[in-house]
């Protein structure tokens, strides 16, 4: 499939969707997400694919929806297309999705990345809610998930006054895993990407879906939930494989069964 603003690439077990809107700094217009979301479908569809990663530019991953393009709506028209919906098809992915940040990510750009399962980041990075000063308010999940991510007050004031945060304070704050220099941020994606594919992938879903828990549920319901993933991973030849691997001091060969 032939794509107009996005770039796939596959490497090995990983599928690499890079946003691809240079002169518009990877503003996520309409045709981008139903893009970005037909790749993710491939991508899910494809039994050879372990893991995803959603990336931009150095100079931006997405400097957020595309003004130019909300700038005519009414509420009538954002109210009955039910406006921005279609970007959270990256929330039901199973496998594993890493963003690796490079420049720019504001507004609907800061919130795809939070939509990640984790965020890599390079140095340049920058995080921000800036739709504050465009009269309006985050609507893809920003007010709440970064308010998760690094706690009421830093995203109250991420959110009243649009302030940037760079790479080093997001790392402090705990909406990245990792800083990496600009120009390790694919290579180091990709080795972590490796890593994570050559585990069992229906461990890793599980591992996935249980994390994403403590985000939804209590910790009573979120302990119950983990309990009854890892009784059902027993079920596994992987996790069979896994620990007879061990016993026998070699390196698994998981079959994803
Ligand atoms: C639910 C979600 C809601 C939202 O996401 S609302 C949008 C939130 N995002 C923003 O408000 C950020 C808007 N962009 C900026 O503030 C600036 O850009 C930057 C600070 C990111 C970079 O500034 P600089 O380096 O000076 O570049 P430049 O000349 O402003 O941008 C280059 C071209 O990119 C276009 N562009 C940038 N961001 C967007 C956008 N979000 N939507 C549409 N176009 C965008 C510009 O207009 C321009 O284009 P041209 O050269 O034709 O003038």
């Amino acid at each position: 499939m032939s794509y107009k603003t996005i770039i796939v690439d596959t490497r090995g077990a990983v599928g690499i969707v890079q946003l691809n809107r240079p002169k518009a700094l990877n503003a996520l217009c309409a045709e981008l997400i139903e893009e970005l979301n037909a790749a993710l479908d491939a991508y899910e569809a494809d039994p050879e694919i372990g893991a995803i990663i959603v990336t931009g530019s150095e100079k931006a991953f997405a400097a957020g929806a595309d003004i130019k393009e909300m700038l005519p709506k009414s509420f009538q028209d954002v109210y009955m297309e039910d406006f921005i919906s279609r970007w959270e098809r990256i929330t039901r992915c199973k496998k594993p999705v890493i963003a690796a940040v490079s420049g720019y990510a504001l507004g609907g750009g800061c919130e795809l990345a939070m939509m990640c399962d984790f965020i890599l980041a390079a140095e340049n990075a920058k995080f921000g809610q800036p739709e504050i000063n465009l009269g309006t308010i985050p609507g893809s999940g920003g007010t709440q998930r970064l308010t998760r991510f690094v706690g009421k007050s830093k995203a109250m004031e991420m959110c009243l006054t649009g302030r940037m945060m760079d790479a080093e304070e997001a790392e402090r704050a705990g909406l990245v895993s990792r800083i990496v220099p600009v120009t390790d941020l694919m290579d180091e994606a990709l080795k972590v990407a490796q890593a994570i594919a050559a585990k069992s992938l229906p461990s890793v879903m599980m591992a996935k879906e249980a994390v994403n828990a403590a985000y939804e549920t209590t910790l009573t319901q979120g302990v119950r939930f983990e309990r009854r993933l890892f009784h059902s991973s027993f079920a596994l030849d992987d996790r069979r494989e896994g620990m007879t691997a061990f016993s026998e001091k070699r390196e698994p060969q998981f079959r994803n069964r």
